[in-house]
């Protein structure tokens, strides 16, 4: 069967750009726009030349290799000709292979925001399309606030998108700006605009979240008739944000209802690279993903409830809606108290230990996660503590060396120059390879000095810890105040690259800090252990 493609238009580099807290450098927006060109977009708005020095130097060449590359700005200004508009030449001289333009379709705007008439709008619409066509470009027009125009004034809305579409527009674009519009409304008007002599294969939907239905609207547009999409990388956006094209693309390539009727320019080898490409962006924005986001959050095919756990252990299909590795992300069984043997049996195979169904060891296991998990522990978060433990109650762990006391003393005081000073100082009292020592350390504060004084004279292990770093430090007080229990989770690395997450929970901020650290560099040296045992068996 003939299927209808799709177009995906991106504009996380125009009105991405316009997200409160996101401005792009001219480096950043040339690697998104790599990383969506090779993805397979059909068009990458890259920005609106003339409007800051950013955007101008970034159209001073074409930055896409098989995606149309695309210059925003605004209709001539009522009152000059296309020839005599600065804003407009600005436009056609970007190294584009297309312009979209952005048109007003509201009566009320018209007159509010533009302040010209109905007919002098109409006029800006069609000769600023003409002007593109003449020089060559790819023409668009984005109809801005068309839906709540439409409702205003349904004959002037149509007559906006008519007029794009006989000056020669590509694509009129129908936009829910204010981001309002329920879908059962953008199916009435997409219907109306294509009875009106607009055809759906030249109309796209650039919707807005809103009411956070913006990836609803832009399907009930796709099913009413339009064939393009524009949307950003994870949803960013102005206010709200756009629709999301990284929940938009697997959706219209994976579920039949779409995938049936249409095609779209993302084989399956490159949607297995979405979660990588929403990763890469956020690490290029700085920021954590976030781990709901359909598909390709962390916890999109994360399961913790023992009952889903059991079926979804005996076939993936029962609580999962597509397999997580056709985008790129991976099934994740976890273990807490919402657990069961099946939740357990997995998470402890994923780490090579291998224990009977019926073995009380596990039914052990399970109760300490459990009961650990009510006074404060979280173990889903702390990969490696799991382990430790799961290991200590199967006898697996060997006794490296242990702690007899630890003291930690915070002093703030005037130095010999007057200035005053926080010094913080660790004791800590150890028995490693027979002997007893004691070593002291000051840091940058109490956790730090513990740190340097635990990881100071390790005897025969100190070699082996050397290349072991903290990365990351979490305290979570748990019920308020200051006697409130506290719990730390300390991420740790080392020289092979691997991260690991350690647990502690005390109603002692330093001792939560002392278990994690313990649990880290105990779970360091078993890893060596494992590593080598590995290297010694190839
Ligand atoms: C819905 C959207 O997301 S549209 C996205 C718009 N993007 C941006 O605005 C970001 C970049 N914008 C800018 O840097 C600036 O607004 C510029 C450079 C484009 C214009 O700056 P200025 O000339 O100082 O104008 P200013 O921003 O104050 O106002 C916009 C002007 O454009 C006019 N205008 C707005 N839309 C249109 C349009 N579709 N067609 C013609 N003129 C328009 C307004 O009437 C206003 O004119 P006025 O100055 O005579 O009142
Ligand atoms: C054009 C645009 O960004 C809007 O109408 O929302």
């Amino acid at each position: 069967m003939n299927r209808e493609k799709i177009y995906l238009f991106d504009t996380t580099l125009r009105d991405g750009q316009q997200t409160p807290g996101i401005d792009f450098s001219v480096e950043d927006k040339i690697a998104i726009a790599r990383l969506l060109d090779e993805f397979g977009m059909d068009y990458i708005e890259g920005g609106y030349p003339g409007a800051n020095p950013t955007d101008t130097t970034f159209f001073r060449q074409k930055r896409t290799t098989s995606a149309g590359f695309v210059a925003f700005g605004m209709t001539k200004r009522a009152g000059v000709s296309a020839s005599n508009d600065p804003g407009l030449a600005v436009l056609l001289q970007a190294k584009a292979d297309a312009i979209c333009f952005v048109a007003k379709s509201w009566d009320y705007h018209v007159h509010v925001a533009l302040g010209c008439s109905l007919e002098e709008n109409l006029a800006s619409i069609r000769d600023s399309v003409e002007a593109a066509r003449a020089a060559s470009r790819e023409a668009m027009v984005d109809c801005e606030h068309f839906f709540d125009g439409y409702k205003a004034n349904p004959a002037y809305a149509l007559d906006c998108a008519r007029t794009a579409y006989e000056a020669g527009a590509r694509w009129i674009v129908l936009c829910d700006t204010n981001g309002g519009t329920q879908p059962q409304e953008v199916r009435e008007i997409v219907a109306a605009v294509i009875a009106s002599g607009v055809p759906g294969s030249h109309l796209g939907i650039h919707a807005h979240n809103d009411t956070g239905q913006a990836v609803a609207n832009s399907l009930a547009a796709v099913e009413a008739g339009v064939r393009q999409i524009q949307g950003t990388l994870n949803g960013i956006g102005e206010r709200c944000g756009n629709a999301n094209l990284v929940t938009i693309i697997p959706t219209l390539a994976l579920k039949p209802v779409y995938a049936d009727r249409f095609e779209i320019g993302i084989d399956a080898d490159r949607l297995s690279g979405l979660t990588h490409l929403s990763h890469s962006f956020d690490e290029l924005l700085n920021r954590s993903p976030d781990h709901q986001l359909p598909y390709v959050g962390a916890s999109a095919f994360a399961t913790k409830a023992g009952i889903h756990a059991s079926a979804l252990l005996k076939d993936p299909k029962t609580y999962e809606h597509v397999p997580p590795e056709t985008v790129g992300n991976f099934r994740k069984v976890m273990v807490s108290d919402q657990g069961g043997k099946s939740n357990f049996l997995n998470a402890l195979k994923r780490r090579g230990i291998s224990v009977d169904k019926d073995d009380p060891k596990l039914d052990r296991l399970i109760a300490l996660v459990k009961e650990r998990e009510a006074t404060g522990y979280a173990y889903e978060g702390a990969d490696a503590s799991f382990e430790l433990l799961a290991r200590r109650i199967l006898g697996t762990v060997p006794d490296f060396f242990s702690v007899e006391s630890f003291r930690v003393m915070v002093e703030r005081r005037f130095d010999a120059n007057g200035n005053l000073k926080t010094v913080s100082e660790a004791v800590v009292k150890m028995a490693v390879d027979g002997t007893t020592v004691m070593s002291v350390a000051e840091g940058h504060g109490p956790v730090n000095a513990l740190d340097l004084a635990l990881r100071k004279d390790l005897g025969s292990y100190q070699a082996e810890i050397a290349d072991l770093e903290l990365v990351d430090y979490k305290v979570r007080i748990l019920n308020g105040g200051t006697e409130a229990i506290t719990r730390v989770l300390i991420e740790s690395t080392d020289a092979t690259g691997i991260r690991w997450w350690t647990v502690g929970v005390s109603d002692n901020i330093i001792d939560a800090s002392f278990q994690a650290l313990m649990d880290s560099i105990i779970y360091k040296l078993m890893k060596n252990r494992d590593l080598a045992g590995r290297i010694a068996a190839e």
